[in-house]
């Protein structure tokens, strides 16, 4: 097995409300490696977000640790917590989270721009829009998200969340809001990044998902239950 570029150690989130506490996850040891594709079963409200997010920086541990390149996230100061999120991860969500007043080009080079890297705002607007080529929306890229399909949608998505180059691509339920058809060409589209070898986890309750997965594990309460080998 390569390196592992994401870790996690003993790591637990419990949500507090109205003075009760419900402890989602409670020990959760994984690691990603480099170029693998990873899926997280789950049922519904097992923890699966909660963990994604965990992942991606939008939210903070209650206990253990989330290692990235082998450094404690957690413990960095907030500005390269920051950084992290910007840049080493993208995020896909199953409501894509556009910006209705934004077309397709800007709505994917935005993330670029608030990187900070240095790139120059054309080489930015370049980069979107080979991505969007590359995602199959070249004659869609001056749409706004209210003129685009579901599956268009998800497409403009993936291409946002590429376009910091990031190392790990994180997608939440990305086919929960797309017909069956649909669903299986951002499948495809999955595949082919990961052939291309973008590292990525795809959280989903959807088998169809999980079988194109390098490596399953399933969330039961709280903690990942299985390493569930590659058929
Ligand atoms: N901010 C929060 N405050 C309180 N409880 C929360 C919060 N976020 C999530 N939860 C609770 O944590 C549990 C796990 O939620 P999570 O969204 O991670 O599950 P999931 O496996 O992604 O579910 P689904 O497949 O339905 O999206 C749920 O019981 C949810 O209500």
């Amino acid at each position: 097995m390569s390196e592992a570029i994401l870790e996690t150690r003993g790591l637990g989130r419990t949500f507090t409300e109205g003075g009760r506490e419900l402890r989602v996850l409670d020990g959760v040891d994984t690691s990603i490696a480099v170029g693998e594709k990873l899926a997280i079963l789950g049922r519904s409200g097992s923890g699966k977000s909660t963990l994604l997010h965990l992942i991606g920086g939008l939210d903070t541990p209650t206990e253990g640790q989330i290692l990235y390149r082998g450094t404690s996230l957690h413990e960095l100061p907030e500005k390269e917590i920051d950084a992290y999120r910007r840049t080493h991860v993208g995020l896909v969500f199953q409501f894509y989270h556009l910006l209705p007043e934004l077309n397709a080009v800007e709505n994917v080079l935005i993330g670029g721009l608030i990187a900070e890297d240095g790139r120059t705002k054309s080489a930015i607007k370049q980069r979107a829009e080979s991505l969007l080529e590359r995602v199959g929306l070249k004659d869609r890229m001056k749409h706004r998200p209210a003129k685009l399909s579901g599956g268009e949608r998800q497409r403009v998505a993936i291409a946002r969340a590429l376009i910091n180059e990031p190392d790990v691509l994180l997608a939440d339920e990305p086919t929960g809001n797309l017909d069956a058809d649909t669903g299986r060409s951002i499948l495809e589209l999955f595949h082919e990044l990961h052939a291309e070898g973008q590292t990525m986890v795809l959280v989903t309750h959807d088998d169809k998902v999980a079988e194109a997965a390098d490596r399953v594990v399933t969330l039961v309460n709280g903690r990942l239950a299985a390493d569930l080998p590659p058929d």
